[in-house]
């Protein structure tokens, strides 16, 4: 009986110790692959052989440790465990060359920040608001666009990570691949684009600020500033990590933007973006530093947005912190902190707010802020939610924000409302369109466009298997990336600023376009040579 009660304690001690190698393991693979896909978003191996592994003194690792690493430092032991990498995330920046239509009158929205005794009722301003909107719409030609992604072909699986892990236990633990299930049908190159879906915020403050209302052109941009956010509300799945020299067009007639971004570099992951409106132009570029907090993960972009209107009138900020929560057990979610500074070029700049979550919070996600002129005097103050709606108040009430509710104050932004019949990707109606081949479209497309990426047409379709095989051959093409790199490869249609380091867009791809003149991109999601990859590791 003794020797019994020994031997299953025995093996209940083993049975523990597998199980801690295993959510070790798995918080190395989420960790490695969130660093990879945030930004720029990759998939790949996590050679976890690289970074010493044992079940034992798993040091940083280690369950409920919440010490911060230095990002620099934590990111340099992450990258050693992914041959993939990085994350770097989105910037936008691009240019447009025709002014195009001028969204129609903005039939006095709440234009009169500076005029107190204007207390609009919340609904005359959705109104207004829609009307103005449909008003800028109806300028603008209109394409017919998909309303849903299409039907899977495949049944979908039910495959979990944990699951995933465990069936390579006793494996080859060094070469494990995330399968496509866990990404979402979109590149982040098409991700940085999603900033974009309220880009008549950016029309009307352009109007705004050339009828002399400067108050109403800032206001606006925050508003615009805060709605790219509205968009990760529900989204659980990774997007993917483009190819090296991976491009994305997005020719929005309909919404008066045409948007270019390019993946620029692999090591670290970054991201360049273009787009241009009319009246305006918005670019960035941007890396995201990871931190490994054990359950959950918090991502630091780096790097600044730039929005230019044809006026001269410039803003600049930064994104806020990202924390994604749960990434071991629990309903995952993420949730945006911190402190956003836009800042202008002539008589205002603006703070807001991102509140961090807690768990008491019964209303998440808030945001609040003010305008402030050149004296430091707050003229305006902002409040609202990231994954909803953006209001103004005239006047200072950020001592008493509780006076700053709906029923006082203006409405600038307001979120669509989500599509019908939600996929697990859980995209917005503006997202299901990212990835869409509208009729025509493919035989203009560079061979470097995401669109034609086939993993990610492959999940698009619900075709799982050929997703994964596809992803697994270009993560190997993924891998001699570092090498292009250090052999002086270079990106297309950006050039690297050498005093500050940015990226901006060199121009010349819209017009490539027109005469289907692609030399120098290369067909990076055909047939590669094996052999070079190998010897290129
Ligand atoms: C498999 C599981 C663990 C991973 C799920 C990860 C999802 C939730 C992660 C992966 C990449 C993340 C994105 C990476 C970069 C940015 C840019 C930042 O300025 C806003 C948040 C945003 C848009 C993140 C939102 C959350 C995100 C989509």
């Amino acid at each position: 009986m003794l020797s019994e009660f020994s031997e299953i304690q025995g093996q209940l001690k083993v049975l523990c110790e597998e199980r801690s190698i295993l959510l070790d393991t798995l918080r190395q693979l989420e960790a490695a692959n969130i660093e990879a896909e945030s930004s720029g978003i990759h998939d790949g191996d996590y050679q976890l052989s690289k970074h010493e592994y044992s079940g034992i003194g798993r040091g940083k690792y280690s369950e409920g440790s919440t010490t911060e690493s230095s990002g620099d430092i934590e990111k340099q032991e992450l990258e050693d465990v992914s041959d993939e990498d990085e994350t770097s995330f989105h910037d936008t920046k691009e240019h447009f060359t025709e002014p195009a239509v001028i969204c129609g009158s903005v039939r006095g929205v709440a234009d009169h920040a500076d005029n107190q005794k204007e207390n609009e009722n919340q609904l005359d301003d959705v109104e207004r608001m829609h009307a103005d909107k449909e008003d800028c719409f109806s300028r603008y030609a209109q394409i017919e666009r998909r309303k849903k992604l299409p039907d899977p072909v495949e049944k979908e699986k039910g495959v979990s990570l944990w699951s995933m892990i465990k069936d390579n236990v006793g494996k080859d633990l060094t070469r494990v691949c995330l399968p496509v299930y866990f990404n979402e049908p979109i590149s982040s190159l098409q991700k940085c684009f999603e900033d974009l879906e309220y880009s008549y915020l950016l029309d009307r403050a352009y109007k705004y600020g050339k009828e002399g209302n400067s108050l109403q052109r800032i206001l606006n941009v925050a508003a615009f500033a805060v709605s790219g956010y509205a968009s990760s509300e529900g989204r659980h799945c990774k997007p993917f990590n483009p190819l090296l020299g991976e491009t994305y067009e997005a020719d929005f007639p309909d919404k008066g933007v045409r948007f270019f971004s390019e993946k620029v570099s692999h090591h670290p992951t970054l991201i360049a973006c273009h787009c241009e409106g009319n009246g305006w132009k918005f670019w960035g570029d941007s890396n995201l530093r990871t931190k490994f907090w054990g359950r959950s993960i918090q991502l630091d972009p780096v790097g600044v947005l730039t929005l230019e209107f044809d006026d001269g009138e410039i803003f600049q900020w930064s994104k806020v912190t990202t924390t994604i929560y749960n990434i071991i057990l629990g309903k995952l979610y993420c949730d945006h902190h911190g402190l956003m500074h836009i800042r202008g070029n002539r008589e205002y700049s603006c703070k807001l707010k991102f509140k961090e979550q807690s768990i008491l919070d019964r209303t998440p996600h808030q945001v609040h802020g003010s305008v402030e002129d050149l004296s430091g005097k707050k003229v305006a103050t902002l409040t609202g939610k990231w994954d909803d709606c953006m209001y103004y108040i005239s006047g200072d009430f950020s001592g008493k924000l509780k006076d700053c509710n709906p029923s006082n104050a203006s409405l600038l932004w307001k979120r669509d409302k989500p599509p019908p019949n939600l996929t697990r990707y859980n995209l917005t109606s503006f997202a299901i369109t990212l990835n869409e081949l509208t009729p025509g479209l493919q035989e203009k497309l560079p061979p470097t466009d995401s669109r034609l990426r086939p993993d990610q047409r492959h999940l698009e379709n619900g075709e799982y298997d050929r997703a994964n095989a596809e992803k697994q051959r270009l993560e190997r093409r993924q891998r001699m990336s570092r090498k292009l790199q250090e052999n002086g490869w270079k990106p297309r249609w950006f050039h690297q600023d050498s005093e500050n380091g940015s990226f901006r867009y060199t121009g010349g791809y819209w017009e490539a376009r027109e005469q289907g003149k692609w030399d120098g991109c290369p067909n990076i999601f055909g047939v590669f040579n094996e052999e070079f990859v190998d010897s290129s590791e």
